[in-house]
């Protein structure tokens, strides 16, 4: 007869590799969508996380109004050929990693991003040598600007892939971790 007693089963849970741990490409998109909880954008928030060929985070971002411009001075509006439009103040979230990669080289590496990045993005993407992309919404793909991205990335080989999340959730309850103190 096997043996089916709750202490066996917990010896075998707790003496086992854990096999619901997060996928890497889980894992840093999660991280750029945390990221992007931090964006005080009304509308569209954004996290970006860029990662080096040994899976290290070397810079994060979220678009947000540059340093010491002040998300309550600033306006969060769309009013075009206004000075009230979010769009002339804002630094994208991809841009903002670029920038807190701290000079870190960042040929090689690979960008998660919440939303395909548009063509100033684009820009600064392929000027610092990022080789892959991955995105999860691509909420604007028929405009313009990030049709013009797509045929940047295209023209100089940078892979561009939608994210498919292996999980379909990923849950951070704060509560149910203190209360394993408890
Ligand atoms: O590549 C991109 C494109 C856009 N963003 C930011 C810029 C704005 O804060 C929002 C877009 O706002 P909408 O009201 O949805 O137009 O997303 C970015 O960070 N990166
Ligand atoms: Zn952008």
């Amino acid at each position: 007869m096997s043996d089916t007693s709750p202490d066996k089963a917990v010896a075998e849970a707790t003496s086992s590799k854990r096999k619901d741990y997060l996928h890497w490409d889980d894992y840093f998109m999660a991280t750029s969508l945390l990221s992007a909880k931090r964006s005080k954008d009304p509308v569209t928030q954004v996290g970006a996380c860029i990662v080096d060929q040994q899976k290290r985070i070397v810079a994060i971002g979220y678009n947000g109004f540059p340093r010491n411009c002040s998300d309550d001075e600033f306006p969060w509006s769309k009013c075009r050929d206004s000075l009230e439009d979010k769009k002339l103040y804002v630094v994208h979230a991809e841009a903002n990693a670029i920038l807190n990669s701290n000079g870190a080289s960042l040929v090689d590496t690979t960008l998660y991003t919440t939303l395909f990045p548009c063509n100033e993005c684009t820009k600064l993407i392929i000027q610092s040598g990022i080789k892959q992309v991955f995105y999860m919404s691509n909420k604007y793909a028929h405009k313009k600007n990030y049709r013009a991205s797509s045929r940047m990335l295209n023209a100089v080989g940078v892979v561009c892939t939608r994210h498919v999340p292996a999980r379909k959730q990923i849950v951070i309850d704060f509560d149910a971790i203190l209360q394993d103190d408890e």
